[in-house]
């Protein structure tokens, strides 16, 4: 399986791109800025949209996906995730008001947007590809995603804090080849860190420990003023390890 990255910081301005990662060609997790960047027929191919949250970086090109895809397709894109995220998506943005409700474009009953429910612990699976949602901690419902292809498993934290129910479900994952894991905050923002419920690296360096190790360590959703002192922070504080880089948009991890 192939994991392409779309976007994964933690702001905009020139170069970045928020969160959206594809894999294969008809997966998505997340939706932030960086889909745009995706070729007209590639957006096309996009049938499943696994969210992890519901916050704005995280779901910006959702609605811009589907009015942009409607006239070439005709089976419908379903987006899964915790029945919370769902309704927010329903109540604040697919309103008649922010954007149509695509779940009744075309027709009310052959709607372009499917709603598809997953909670912690729910498991989906489509052409050998498993992702299962395990829990994390932020200002809002939130889930990461464990995405297993038999070979070996990526989890993608999606935002969080410092959650020991996540750190478990990680370590019970014996194939597990890639943490894709946020560091949003350099450690001068512990505070606003701890209110927006986002790791620093002296918090994450902390929660490595109970990792094996040699696992490969992707940082990502960096804020984008401190993008290198949050990587120098991370670099100072594991004694310079090779094994935790940080994500960048074009990134491709295959497992
Ligand atoms: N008190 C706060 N609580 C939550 N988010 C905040 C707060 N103050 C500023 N923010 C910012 O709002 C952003 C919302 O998206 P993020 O969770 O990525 O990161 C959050 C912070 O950068």
């Amino acid at each position: 399986m192939e994991l392409q990255v779309l976007g994964c910081s933690g702001g905009i301005g020139a170069g970045n791109r928020t969160t959206a990662l594809r894999l294969g060609k008809h997966i998505l997790v997340d939706a932030g800025t960086g889909l745009g960047d995706l070729p007209l027929a590639e957006l096309a191919q996009i049938d499943h949209v696994f969210l992890t949250h519901a916050h704005l970086d995280h779901i910006a090109c959702l609605p811009l996906l589907l009015d942009t895809v409607a006239p070439v397709r005709t089976a419908p894109v379903t987006v899964h995730a915790s029945q919370s995220v769902l309704d927010t998506l329903r109540r604040h943005v697919f309103n008649w008001q922010v954007w149509p409700d695509f779940t009744q474009i075309p027709q009310p009953d052959c709607g372009l947007l499917r709603y598809e429910v997953m909670e912690r612990g729910d498991v989906f699976t489509l052409d050998g590809l498993t992702l299962t949602a395990l829990p994390v901690l932020h200002t809002v419902p939130a889930v990461a995603y464990q995405m297993d292809s038999g070979n070996a498993s990526v989890v993608f934290s999606g935002d969080t804090d410092d959650h020991a129910p996540f750190w478990q479900a990680v370590n019970t994952i014996d194939n597990l080849q890639t943490l894709i894991i946020e560091t949003a905050f350099a450690d001068h923002e512990a505070t606003l860190a701890r209110a927006s419920r986002h790791l620093t690296p002296q918090r994450l360096v902390a929660a490595l420990k109970v990792l094996p190790a040699g696992l490969d360590i992707r940082i990502t959703h960096l804020k984008p003023f401190d993008h290198d002192l949050i990587m120098r922070e991370l670099h100072d504080q594991t004694g310079g390890s090779a094994l935790i880089r940080r994500l960048e948009s074009g990134d491709v991890i295959h497992f």
